[in-house]
Parts: structure tokens; C-alpha cells; sequence
């Protein structure tokens, strides 16, 4: 039976996912459903080991779903081909801690790649762009540098820029401040917050920095792979 099409961006319904197999198998999350709407900035808190990453990476197409169903952006995870998660990935911008930057390529060139499926815009086109998003997160003066020429922190404004280059429909981010300093995670905050509520762009965020949970539309706590608070809408 063909599924209809979720208008929800992130639509987890009864999503279970287990580590190991026969005696070893441990179920890492369980029962998870969950809703995310347009524009919506969900924070994802929780002991360590409660599921969080897990979680993240099951939306985020990383990995094969298991049990349940998960609607991403309009697709249907459960059962998806290699081929259909690699395109649903190009839709989403990925923060994660260890930053995926190439080594090789200046922080311009790593954030003018993102760009790259915009097949309209030519090389120098690209290039303009991506130095307009390195100084939007404040490193207009490192544009030519390489990642193993800037701090921690710098390197995770790069990967800020690069996740919000290719225009995405959904941000993922794992403990997206945990490097930057106190401004410098304000801004990093302030950009996403801005995607989201000028572009409509849902954000899905772990974390476990407390300076962040009053971007959050809505706080969900994990506990031992169940979501045991939803959270509540925060009023407009
Ligand atoms: N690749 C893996 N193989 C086996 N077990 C794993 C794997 N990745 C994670 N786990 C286990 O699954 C559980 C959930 O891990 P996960 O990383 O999703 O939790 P988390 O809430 O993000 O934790 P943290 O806050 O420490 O990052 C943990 O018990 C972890 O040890």
C-alpha cells in the first residue's frame, strides 16, 4: 500500500533501532515518535547513551531504519534505497562534531563544495557566495585558510557555513556550540535561529549546553532510548 506523503518534515512514528545481533543486541531506541513542523527549532537533551545521536542519524538518512516508519522531508526511510537516502541527504545541512571538512581544501573551498549541486551557479559565482557565508559567521578573514590552520571553534562556523550553503529543508546539528566560545556560539545561534523562522527551515539540535535551550521552540528529553517529554510549544 502506498504511503501518503507527510506534509511534516520530520515524521517519526514508532521507530525502534538496535545495536548488535542475537545476544549482543541492544535496543537503543524505542518506540520513538515524534513531529517536527516547519520552522520549528527542536532541541534534543538527554543522558549520555540515551539514544540521541542514534536518533539524529536514523532522520538524517545515515544509516538503514530498522522498525517503524520515519518521514523525512517528504520520504519514506523505512525500506529506501541506498540511492533515494544519498538524495534525501543533499537536502539536509549536517552539523556534526567532527566537522567532515576536507583537509586539503581551503574553508572557502570547503563551503563553495556545498554549493556544487546548484548546478546554475558557475565556479566563481560559488566561490563569491561561499566567502559571503564565512563572513556571516564571522570569519571573513579566514576565508583562505585551511581547516588545520583555524581553532576548533572556527572550524565549526565553517561547517555552520557549509550546512547552510546548499539551502537546506532540514538542519541536523550535534552539540553544534560545544567548541565555540560564548560569542561566538551566540552567533552560531542567531544564524540558525534566523534560517529557521525566516526560511520556514525545521532544526533538530542536541545538546548539552544550557546557554542554548532558549532558542528552542521545544525541548525533548530522551531516557534510555524512549522519549519521556515531548516538550511543549512554546507560546508565539
Ligand atoms: N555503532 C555503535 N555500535 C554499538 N553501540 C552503539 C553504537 N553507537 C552507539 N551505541 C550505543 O547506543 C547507545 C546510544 O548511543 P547514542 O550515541 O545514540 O547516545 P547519545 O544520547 O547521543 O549519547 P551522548 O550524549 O553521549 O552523545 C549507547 O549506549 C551507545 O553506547
Amino acid at each position: 500500500m502506498e504511503m501518503l506523503r507527510s506534509p511534516i518534515p520530520v515524521d517519526l512514528r514508532g521507530l525502534n533501532y538496535a545495536y548488535g545481533e542475537g545476544e549482543l543486541k541492544r535496543l537503543v531506541l524505542r518506540d520513538v515518535t515524534l513531529a517536527v513542523q516547519p520552522g520549528e527549532i527542536v532541541l534534543l537533551t538527554g543522558p549520555s547513551g540515551s539514544g540521541k545521536t542514534t536518533l539524529l542519524t536514523l532522520i538524517g538518512a545515515l544509516r538503514a531504519m530498522q522498525e517503524g516508519s520515519a518521514q523525512v522531508l517528504g520520504e519514506e526511510l523505512r525500506g529506501a534505497s541506498e540511492g533515494t537516502r544519498v538524495k534525501l541527504r543533499r537536502r539536509i545541512g549536517f552539523i556534526f562534531q567532527n566537522h567532515n571538512l576536507l583537509g586539503f581544501l581551503t574553508a572557502r573551498q570547503n563551503v563553495a563544495m556545498a554549493l556544487e549541486q546548484d548546478g546554475a551557479l558557475a565556479e566563481g559565482a560559488r566561490l563569491k557566495r561561499a566567502a559571503e557565508l564565512l563572513a556571516a559567521v564571522g570569519l571573513a578573514d579566514h576565508v583562505d585558510k585551511l581547516p588545520s590552520q583555524l581553532s576548533g571553534g572556527q572550524r565549526q562556523r565553517v561547517s555552520v557555513a557549509r550546512a547552510l550553503a546548499a539551502d537546506p529543508g532540514l538542519v541536523l546539528a550535534d552539540e553544534p556550540t560545544a567548541a565555540l566560545d560564548k560569542a561566538s556560539g551566540q552567533e552560531v545561534v542567531k544564524l540558525l535561529r534566523n534560517l529557521a523562522k525566516s526560511r520556514g527551515v525545521p532544526i533538530l539540535l542536541v545538546t548539552h549546553d544550557p546557554r542554548i535551550l532558549d532558542i528552542a521552540d521545544r525541548i525533548v528529553s530522551m531516557e534510555d532510548g524512549r522519549i519521556v517529554d515531548a516538550g511543549k510549544e512554546k507560546a508565539a
